[in-house]
């Protein structure tokens, strides 16, 4: 086991610290704990054992005078805490006996912790990520967003039609944070500025209090331990007595309800911009509260505003904190008395911004007028961040335009880096969505290639894997990934394969257990686990995913006694809710399993499954049991993915396009080890140029008409036969997304898959190259990349030669 900063504590010293919690914090006994009792005292506990660290870290950066990272982002999608603080302490084991030892279930306390759903998919998990991997590398940096009351809604089903419900895990206390209440910072909106006395001066009409929630972000072998800081949002006035005295409840109550509005919910939109005020008001929020702190910081330690950018790196998770910049503006010129053009040069030298989407829908645009209602000072600000950017740079390219505020534009002139999400990505945005400016500002774009943290991806969430590989290549590897290489020399040894398809069997063998506990639903561990599991979206072509299903069932049916694969087909995933398109999938799906699922000539061939309400921890149940992963997006349309790199990295081979980072994953693990099919990025363009080009793939795949037949008639909706006829009639008019011109492609990749799972030798050997190759993909080397390329930052963990 590593060498642990942290002082090796016996289980029995472990197991009192967690009775102390369970007297002393939860004010319980034994004989009347319940299991929310036991789950607070333990994560109390090893709670404990991160303060330290926490304090050195910080005591540390404070004395270096270093360079600090802040990642602003509105989305944290942290899932739970326990088993990973515990991993990166090296207490699992510990934990584990020591519970024990009280008559305790370790796991059963594990799985009754709520996922802290602080995001909705890709930009909140990834920022999670990040955040282990700064903390592992020893990287001072501190973590920005808004602690919502709210996360993203729960799923559940009925008669196979997505309802959303609000999510609630706030109703219980939450161990891991550290209230803050003397760090609140006022946060304006609306009002006027008055220009009359030269220096512009800001009339808010209203203010609310941004108040701090800190949570320590513990790093591998607990060496380090950064903060993620949430912001809440609280009223000036928490209670207006007099209108209660005058018996108006509500009105008594309306500044706290207003106040606390702002950071109520999770907006559960992943690719559409709502344009509402409210959303606006949140992006600012926290915005500006993070902007506040850490100038407030950077001046408490004597610093000198000239070099703020040697001290301070800010980091912007996609546009949704673009107003960073004009606001960092604000400060310098109204409140530091900088000129315009020092307050625009500092602020650039700080930022920098992440694209990670191409979708035009996903591009935020606010409406002028509503942008200078909420914001009127950062309204005038962007003008003249405008006007500079027009005149140094001789660009044509316009942040207000047709009445509306670019926010990537706007991000996108304020950063002194802009980088995308994967290599094919990166590309992309400087041949599409930033062209104009990518030739104004050439250098300016560069990729950091999304990654993974393997201590939650791999080492927490594969016990029989990480035993194996611990085994075969030695212990280190949880923080220096691409010694996984080493796995390939055993790719050829019968009894390591052997293993390796154990640990993998075993994984299934616990999926159907927790399948068949809480919903019910018995599976097949001998089946291919075939799992596709995101958001749904149109171009993630879930509906892809179904119609090959439909018409292997189809297959089936026809040939009953060919040699058929054995196959489960799992789902998971929630839409946005008002994403129409996207429910109606979620109900086909649903549909078509209730009746595939039923049929006698099939079931112990073919089954769909997909569990409700998707999440952080569900993934870390499914992905290490996948035997195949389902990456199949429109190439140009998925800007990395980074479920793609958790199933490779658990033993799972893709079927793919060359999209996003599956070109690079294809590039690691060899293309004998990848499942291609479909058009590329250039080819897709190119076909959507043609006429009629959906109804032409249809007629020319009497396989694909056939199913689209079964669909649009009715076939999986007796009960409303038309209840899909739009949707099949939406894919022969305009399929953007290429559904119908990839499909004969997809299918056929699929019948390989069949091909080569039947040979165990051959599949086994394949899955476990992919775990050996896919170590580039950790989080670690991308925020590596990011402190190389971007932040100039390094690392404080002295024996680290990062
Ligand atoms: C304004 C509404 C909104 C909210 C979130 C977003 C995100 C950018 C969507 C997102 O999560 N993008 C995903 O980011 C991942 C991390 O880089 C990538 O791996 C995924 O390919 C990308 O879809 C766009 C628009």
């Amino acid at each position: 086991m590593p060498d642990m900063s942290i002082p090796p504590v016996t289980p029995q010293d472990f197991g009192a610290e967690i009775l102390r919690h369970l007297k002393h914090s939860l004010g319980k006994d034994e004989s009347h704990a319940a299991l929310y009792d036991w789950r607070m005292s333990l994560s109390l506990a090893l709670r404990d054992r991160v303060v330290d660290p926490w304090f050195e870290s910080t005591r540390k950066t404070y004395e270096a005078r270093g360079k600090r990272v802040y990642y602003l982002s509105m989305e944290f999608l942290i899932g739970r805490l326990i088993e990973d603080v515990a991993i990166n302490l090296g207490m699992e084991e510990v934990a584990q006996a020591a519970l024990a030892e009280l008559g305790q279930d370790y796991a059963k306390i594990v799985a009754d912790e709520p996922d802290a759903a602080l995001g909705n998919g890709g930009l909140g998990r990834l920022a999670a990520c990040f955040m282990d991997s700064l903390s592992t590398l020893g990287i001072p940096a501190y973590g920005y967003g808004i602690r919502y009351e709210h996360g993203l809604f729960e799923q559940h089903f009925e008669n196979g039609a997505q309802m959303e419900t609000a999510e609630t895990w706030l109703a219980q206390r939450h161990a891991w944070e550290f209230e803050r209440p003397e760090v609140s910072y006022p946060i304006h909106f609306g009002g006027h500025v008055d220009e009359a006395e030269g220096s512009p001066v800001w009339h808010p009409e209203e203010t609310v209090m941004a108040s701090a929630y800190d949570t320590p972000v513990i790093g591998w072998q607990g060496r380090w331990a950064n903060t993620l800081r949430l912001w809440s949002a609280k009223p000036i006035t928490a209670f207006d007595l007099a209108s209660f005295n005058r018996g108006d409840y509500m009105a008594a109550s309306a500044p706290e309800a207003l106040a606390r509005t702002i950071s109520r919910v999770l907006y559960p939109d992943d690719t559409t911009k709502t344009g509402k005020e409210l959303r606006l008001k949140q992006e600012y929020f926290f915005t500006s509260a993070s902007i506040q702190d850490l100038l407030r910081r950077f001046l408490s330690e004597g610093g000198d505003l000239a070099e703020l950018a040697d001290h301070v790196a800010i980091q912007l998770n996609d546009t949704h904190p673009a107003i960073a910049g004009p606001e960092l503006v604000r400060l310098l010129m109204d409140e530091h008395g900088l000129d315009v053009a020092r307050a625009i040069s500092t602020a650039r030298r700080c930022l920098a911004y992440t694209n990670h989407t191409l979708l035009p829908e996903a591009l935020e645009r606010w409406p002028e007028e509503l942008f200078q209602s909420i914001l009127p000072r950062h309204h005038r600000i962007i003008q003249l961040i405008e006007a500079a950017h027009l005149a140094d740079s001789g660009s044509a390219v316009r942040i207000i335009e047709h009445g509306e505020v670019k926010m990537g534009e706007l991000a996108f002139v304020m950063a002194h880096k802009v980088n995308g999400v994967s290599a094919l990505h990166s590309d992309l945005v400087k041949e599409t969505v930033f062209a104009d400016l990518n030739r104004d500002y050439p250098g300016r774009i560069i990729n950091q290639t999304n990654g993974i943290t393997p201590r939650r991806w791999l080492y927490s969430c594969n016990p029989p894997l990480r035993a194996l590989i611990n085994e075969t290549i030695g212990t280190a590897w949880p923080d220096d990934l691409q010694q996984l290489e080493g796995l390939s020399a055993h790719a050829g040894d019968a009894a390591f394969l052997d293993r390796f398809q154990a640990a993998k069997d075993a994984n299934k063998a616990r999926l159907a257990d927790w399948l068949k506990a809480r919903d019910g639903v018995v599976l097949d561990p001998a089946a291919m686990f075939d799992v596709q599991i995101k958001r749904i979206h149109e171009y993630k072509r879930q509906l892809m995913n179904l119609l090959e299903t439909i018409a292997l069932w189809n297959e089936i049916r026809e040939n009953p006694n060919g040699d058929w694969t054995p196959r489960v087909k799992i789902f998971g995933g929630k839409a946005a809710p008002g994403y129409v398109v996207a429910k109606e999938i979620i109900h086909l799906i649903n549909d078509t399993a209730k009746l595939i699922n039923a049929d006698p000539a099939t079931r112990d061939l073919l089954q769909i499954v997909y569990p409700e309400n998707y999440n952080v921890s569900m993934a870390e149940i499914l992905i290490p049991a996948a035997d195949l992963s389902e990456q199949i997006s429109t190439a140009g349309k998925e800007a990395s993915g980074t479920g793609n790199m958790k199933f490779a990295l658990n033993g799972a081979p893709t079927i793919g396009t060359l999209d996003g980072a599956n070109v690079e994953i294809r590039e690691c693990v060899g293309a004998e080890n990848f499942f291609l099919f479909g058009l590329t990025a250039a080819e897709v363009t190119a076909r959507r140029a043609e006429p009629n080009y959906a109804r032409r793939a249809v007629e020319a795949s009497p396989r694909l008409a056939r199913v689209l037949k079964q669909i649009e008639s009715g076939v999986f909706s007796p009960s409303d036969k038309g209840r899909y006829s739009g949707l099949i009639q939406g894919l022969l008019d305009h399929d953007y997304f290429l559904v119908t011109c990839d499909f004969d492609s997809y299918f056929e990749a699929q019948r390989r898959v069949d091909t080569v799972f039947a040979d165990q030798a051959a599949w086994t050997r394949m899955a476990a190259l992919n775990t050996a190759r896919v170590g580039w993909f950790s989080s670690d080397r991308t925020i590596t990349g990011y402190a190389r390329d971007i932040w100039t930052a390094s690392s404080l963990i002295a024996s680290r030669s990062s």
